[in-house]
């Protein structure tokens, strides 16, 4: 899609559980110095901050309350790029000024988000979050490598909803066997592998997520039309994230040789 105006250029990364989303979007805005900002941890911020509240999110009689709470959090992120390309830029959470990066990233949030996240008025909360932190990010951006700002976002629905003009949009999938050996490895990685948790169960409450995050009426998980789909199965991290940066490059220069033709 030719760019019409100056904005930053935007990518929109979406996908299934543990299909290299966040991997991939923090890696690709670090080799091109563009802004990143992670959606599932608004949706992870806003389950944390109910189960802390001693609300169950399985019970559709508690989402006006979650709502609130989705609609008073302050939810801030911070993420801290490296020179180094071969180092992984990490991203900080912070929920009413406290940090929960870890907090939002264990089997319980994980078990109750999908839930929390199918609340319409929730959404309406955190759409409006994100866009306010896209518009601060556009102002402060670093330069891309190309001499342009930009902006990689990840999510369930930033290709159809929250970035529906995004320069590239990209669907990342892979095997569910597979997003669940990388996600046990990562919890095992992290310390935050509950006791007798295996890969079965780890593969059932992925598919499970994705289904109620598939059929949900609001902002369902689904590919944009005009999305890439990326199957990252059988690739490296290293090779998804060239395979996007390759493709952004690309973009920019038919899109700057479609403006100078002008
Ligand atoms: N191509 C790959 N090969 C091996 N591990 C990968 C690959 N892509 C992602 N991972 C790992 O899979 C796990 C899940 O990736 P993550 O980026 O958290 O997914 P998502 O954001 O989609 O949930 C992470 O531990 C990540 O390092
Ligand atoms: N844009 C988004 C991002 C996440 N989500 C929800 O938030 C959950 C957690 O997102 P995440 O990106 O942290 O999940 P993982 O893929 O990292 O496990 C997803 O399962 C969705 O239910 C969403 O609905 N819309």
């Amino acid at each position: 899609m030719a760019r019409k105006d100056t904005r930053p250029f935007q990518v929109a990364i979406d996908g299934p559980a543990a299909s290299g989303k966040s991997t991939t979007a923090k890696m690709v805005a670090q080799r091109l110095g563009f802004d990143y900002i992670d959606t599932g941890a608004f949706y992870r911020c806003v389950t944390l901050a109910a189960l802390s509240k001693g609300i169950d999110p399985s019970k559709p009689s508690q989402a006006s309350q979650i709502s609130n709470l989705a609609q008073s959090s302050q939810i801030g992120l911070k993420t801290v790029f490296s020179n180094s390309s071969s180092s992984l830029p990490t991203t900080r959470v912070f929920l009413d000024k406290k940090d929960v990066s870890s907090d939002i990233r264990t089997e319980t949030v994980s078990k109750h988000v999908s839930a929390v996240a199918a609340i319409g008025p929730v959404r309406e909360a955190v759409l409006q979050k994100v866009r306010d932190m896209g518009a601060t990010s556009a102002s402060t951006s670093q330069e891309s490598n190309s001499g342009r700002a930009g902006l990689v976002m990840d999510g369930r629905d930033i290709g159809t909803v929250v970035l529906p003009n995004a320069d590239l949009k990209i669907f990342l999938v892979a095997d569910s066997r597979v997003r669940a050996e990388r996600r046990l490895q990562e919890l095992a990685k992290s310390g935050r592998k509950e006791e007798g948790l295996d890969l079965e169960t780890v593969q059932k409450d992925l598919e499970r997520r994705d289904e109620l995050d598939r059929t949900r009426e609001a902002s369902p998980l689904r590919k944009a039309d005009d999305a890439v789909e990326l199957d990252t199965s059988h690739l490296t991290i290293e090779g998804q994230v060239d395979a996007i940066v390759q493709e952004v490059y690309r973009r920019q220069k038919a899109a700057s040789s479609s403006t100078s033709s002008q």
